[in-house]
Order: structure tokens, then C-alpha cells, then sequence
């Protein structure tokens, strides 16, 4: 496979630093929204994550005139009917940080038990290209809630989501990056994606 170039079209470190762990050994150059200072981010106008991670990796693509692949996600907890979901990073407000979200996460989860506390990250993943071709992937990793936040590692909600799977006591921000990376809604739709893509790199 010749070397393509791929624009992570995201502003989040926390899944820059994911993407580039489980890309790296692909034959790809990766290149950030910090290598284009000019161009803006979109606005996250869509209504679902397949339409926000969309509108992102098509607008990364045309703006840079190189493959871009955008990752929409966020956390579905039933309790909340869903919520906070595609509004994830701004549950607190336009400009909240992780601490803020999750303070807000744990305030509206106070009264709930234990056995209503489920949940979900989501991840939906489009690569783009600026001929307009294009692949999606997703990822879905189940969990818990947690009553009060533990664990540096991750970013987002980890310190307060119990993975069903892994080792139930531990937060994903108590896990090491590479179990994440492994059992995460993120690491499953990348590796999804990476199944697809020397098809889809051949056909370009
Ligand atoms: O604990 C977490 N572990 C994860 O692995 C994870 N993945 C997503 N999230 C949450 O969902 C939002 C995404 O929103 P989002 O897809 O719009 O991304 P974003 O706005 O942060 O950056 P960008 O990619 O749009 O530039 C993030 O900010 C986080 O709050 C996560 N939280
Ligand atoms: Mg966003």
C-alpha cells in the first residue's frame, strides 16, 4: 500500500492520542487540525453521531484536499433516557470541561440504583475522501456508571464509567490505554475500519 496521508479531523486530544495509538502501524502519514492552523471546525449541527462525524470528515477532506477521518461518540446512559449522547462535550455547557460534564453526569444520577445505572459509549467513525468516497464504522462499549469519579488515565467520562467487561471495579480511567484501546467503543470501530480500508485505499 503506497503511504496516504490522513487528517484526524478532531480537536480532542484525548482521541488524537487513541487514533494515533491504534493507526500506527498502518502504512499512513497522520497529520491534525494543528497542521492547518487557517481552517476552522465545523459546527456540529447534525442530529445523530453518523451525521456529526460526517459533516466533519467531509469538511476536513475538501478543506485540506486529503483523506480525513472524523470519530463522532459520546455517552448514552439509560437512566437519562439516552443522554447526554451527541451532546456528550457540552453536557455542562458550550465551553465545559470533562470535570464540569461529569459533575452535571453525577448530580442528575444521584437517585439512581445501582441496577439502573447502565450505559454506553457509542462511536461512529467516518473516513472521507475529497473524491467523495467514503467509509463508516461503530463501536458500542456497555457499562456502569460509577457514584464518584476515579483513575487518571482516558479522557471524558472514564473516570466515572465501570466497563461490564473488563474488571467491573474499575473505571475505564483506571484501565491501562492499551486495554482501553482493545475493549473501547473507539478501539472496535477503528479496528472495523481497518478491515474495510486496503479495499478502500486500493479503489481511490
Ligand atoms: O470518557 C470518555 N471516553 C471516551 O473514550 C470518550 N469518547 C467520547 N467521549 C465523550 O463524548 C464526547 C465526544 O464528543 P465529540 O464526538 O463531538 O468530540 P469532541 O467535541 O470532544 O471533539 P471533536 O472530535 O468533535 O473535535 C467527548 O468530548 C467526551 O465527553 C468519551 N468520554
Ligand atoms: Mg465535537
Amino acid at each position: 500500500m503506497r503511504r496516504k496521508t490522513l487528517v484526524l479531523a478532531t480537536k480532542n486530544q484525548g482521541k488524537i492520542r487513541e487514533l494515533k495509538t491504534l493507526l500506527k502501524d498502518l502504512p499512513l502519514k497522520i497529520l491534525t487540525p494543528e497542521d492547518f492552523p487557517e481552517i476552522k471546525s465545523p459546527e456540529e449541527i447534525g442530529q445523530s453521531f453518523f451525521d456529526n462525524a460526517f459533516l466533519k470528515a467531509r469538511h476536513w477532506a475538501l478543506a485540506t484536499g486529503q483523506l480525513a477521518l472524523a470519530d463522532d461518540s459520546g455517552l448514552e446512559v439509560d437512566a437519562l433516557r439516552g443522554a447526554p449522547g451527541i451532546y456528550s462535550a457540552r453536557y455542562a455547557g458550550p465551553s465545559a470541561t470533562d470535570e464540569e460534564n461529569i459533575r452535571k453526569l453525577l448530580e442528575e444520577m444521584k437517585d439512581v440504583p445501582w441496577e439502573n445505572r447502565t450505559g454506553r459509549f457509542r462511536c461512529v467513525i467516518i473516513i472521507y475522501h475529497p473524491s467523495g468516497r467514503w467509509l463508516k464504522a461503530e463501536g458500542v462499549w456497555e457499562g456502569l456508571i460509577a457514584t464518584s469519579p476515579r483513575g487518571e488515565e482516558g479522557f471524558g467520562y472514564d473516570p466515572v464509567f465501570l466497563p461490564l467487561e473488563f474488571d467491573f471495579r474499575k473505571t475505564a480511567a483506571e484501565i491501562s490505554p492499551e486495554t482501553k484501546n482493545r475493549l473501547s467503543h473507539r478501539g472496535r470501530a477503528l479496528a472495523a475500519l481497518i478491515e474495510l480500508l486496503p479495499d478502500f485505499l486500493q479503489a481511490l
